[in-house]
């Protein structure tokens, strides 16, 4: 990593294009101002991608897996071998995220970066760093070499998707007891009150919630991570998939592909790889408001702003996929309306 670290390098926004689109925008026939935040929105994809017509079709997903010794403690309503079920499912076609990227024709990868138990299964990319995170709450997580090592596989694995054509990366997990991971990540950034950074997950009963919140409060007593220190944060509490998606961001970025960025598990991976490169923030778009009260924080710590607020809670980067429609249409506004001018309708009186 400290070798990966030294080689990323993420380009400066391009301003120059963002205003010469933001003129342009202004001459097309429509109300000035009239398409709200689809205008805003253009102008950040043409400022990522220095283009000002940039495609985002196709998409590309990729689902990192893996599973987390902290759900010894009982802090998921779902039991851990969920996680490699759910990856089998994955694979079937058979889960939401398999029924949202087909229909904005995204590809799909799903990645084993340290699922608890062996998966034979042809269509997975097998790239398993351990079986599964120790219990955060007894021991730390993993080494850092591992955190590491996590953070490369999320790295290559996209970048082979953009080697391949794909224009705007989602980035999706599924890891059972995720959520207290994400948490008690969180926590130790934003030295926010846990109240404001614990929720339900997969639906723990409301009366659990604060037995997770002294869980994370006492993990982190006994592992006290440096709050800006990302890898001392991953090798501590975890976890493999969000290393994975940290470093999927970061390759991303580094080749001015916008991210779309999904609930709190991912907002958790931004956050670590903002740690990592601050600039990477820069390409990220949320594409949605997750229920877990700790999206929130986050949002706020990335500064964003996200497109929906469906009151999703699922992750896989489900929320991020249903939201693309409205990245094609704000490149679709710029590509395709004509101008006052080519159109012959009148323009604002000055
Ligand atoms: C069937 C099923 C499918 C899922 N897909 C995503 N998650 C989501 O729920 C988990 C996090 O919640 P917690 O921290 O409470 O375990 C993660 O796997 C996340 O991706 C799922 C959870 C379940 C049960
Ligand atoms: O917002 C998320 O990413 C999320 C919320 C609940 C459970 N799993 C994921």
């Amino acid at each position: 990593m400290e070798n990966l670290l030294r080689t990323i390098h993420i380009p400066k926004l391009d301003e120059r294009i963002g205003a010469h689109v933001q003129q342009y925008i202004n001459s097309l026939t429509k109300p000035l101002g009239s398409l709200g935040r689809l205008e805003g929105l253009a102008v950040e994809l043409a400022k990522m991608t220095g283009d000002p017509f940039p495609d985002v079709s196709p998409p590309g997903v990729i689902v990192f897996a893996a599973d987390h010794g902290i759900t010894d403690e009982g802090v998921s309503a779902y039991p851990q071998e969920v996680t490699g079920q759910m990856v089998r499912n994955f694979l079937n076609g058979g889960a939401a995220i398999n029924v949202f990227s087909k229909s904005i024709n995204a590809s799909l990868y799903i990645v084993d970066i340290g699922v608890a138990s062996d998966i034979d299964e042809e269509e997975l990319i097998k790239k398993k760093v351990r079986y599964g995170t120790a219990n955060f709450h007894k021991e730390n997580a993993m080494s850092p070499d591992e955190a590491v090592k996590a953070i490369e596989v999320g790295y290559e694995q996209a970048q082979k998707m953009i080697n391949e054509g794909v224009k705007c990366l989602i980035l999706g997990e599924m890891g059972i007891g995720n959520t207290t991971t994400s948490s008690a990540i969180a926590a130790a950034v934003s030295e926010q009150d846990i109240q404001k950074l614990v929720g339900t997950g997969t639906g723990i009963e409301k009366d659990k919630i604060q037995y997770k919140q002294q869980i994370i409060k006492s993990a982190l007593e006994k592992r006290n991570p440096r709050a800006d220190d990302p890898i001392d944060i991953l090798s501590k509490i975890g976890g493999l998939e969000i290393a994975g998606m940290a470093g999927a961001m970061l390759a991303a970025a580094s080749n001015r592909i916008p991210i779309l960025v999904d609930g709190f598990i991912s907002a958790t991976a931004a956050l670590i790889a903002k740690m990592i490169s601050s600039q990477v923030v820069d390409y990220m778009i949320m594409g949605h408001r997750s229920v877990e009260p700790g999206h929130d924080v986050l949002i706020q710590l990335l500064g964003k702003k996200p497109l929906l607020d469906l009151e999703m809670r699922l992750g896989e980067g489900s929320g991020a996929a249903v939201s693309f429609p409205i990245l094609q249409s704000a490149v679709l506004m710029v590509k395709e309306m004509a101008t006052f001018e080519t159109a012959q309708v009148s323009n604002k009186e000055q």
